[in-house]
């Protein structure tokens, strides 16, 4: 499918920044220091949900100054578009987590569809504990699972389609400096 690289432009150019940087690299802080005050003792296995996860697992596992293991998972539901469909398992977990603590990180808590299916399945492996943190939780009611949060969380963000810090619109600007917003949406 052919892109139209004026329209992505355009798309940057007219949308809303609701967090600037600095404000995102404050919440990370602010996020691997509640992350090792809970972890730093577990010997804990990272997991990184591509393709979104890829910006705030790099920035955060840099903060987070104690043994642990990284590794990745790929699945996907919206597959760049707008809104969400089936969850499909690009790349399982291939490191063993049976009887580890497994601590999953993702760019957005928006419906979590994505977060429930891989928290169950990593209860599925025999984890000894599974934990959550996103950069960014939507905040709305069409959440999957009745008041679900997850265990840490960078920003509340407004119910608005988002861009930046790994999220993208249309497969780009998932490089975007801060967290935008679509105009209009
Ligand atoms: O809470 P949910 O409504 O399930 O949405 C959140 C998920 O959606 C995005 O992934 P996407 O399917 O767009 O794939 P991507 O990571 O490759 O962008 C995002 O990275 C989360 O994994
Ligand atoms: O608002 C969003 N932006 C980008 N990716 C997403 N995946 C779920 N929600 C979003």
């Amino acid at each position: 499918m052919s892109v139209d690289l004026d329209h992505i432009q355009t798309v940057y150019a007219e949308a809303d920044c609701l967090f600037p940087e600095a404000q995102v690299e404050a919440a990370i802080d602010r996020v691997a220091a509640e992350i090792t005050e809970v972890l730093a003792s577990t010997n804990p296995l990272v997991y990184t949900v591509m393709n979104g996860g890829l910006v705030f697992a790099g920035k955060l596992l840099t903060r987070l100054n104690f043994p642990l293991e990284s590794s990745y998972l790929h699945a996907t539901r919206y597959r760049n578009t707008t809104s969400g469909g089936e969850l499909d398992w690009k790349v399982p977990p291939a490191q063993d987590m049976k009887g580890r603590t497994v601590l999953i990180v993702d760019d957005i808590l928006d419906e979590g569809h994505t977060l429930a299916a891989i928290v169950d399945f990593c209860k599925a492996q025999g984890v000894e504990q599974v934990l959550t943190a996103v950069l960014v939780d939507k905040l709305h009611d069409r959440k999957a699972r009745e008041n679900m949060k997850s265990d840490f969380t960078g920003l509340d963000v407004e119910d608005r389609y988002l861009f930046g810090y790994g999220m993208d619109y249309q497969g780009y600007w998932r490089n975007a400096p801060g967290i935008f917003a679509l105009k209009g949406a």
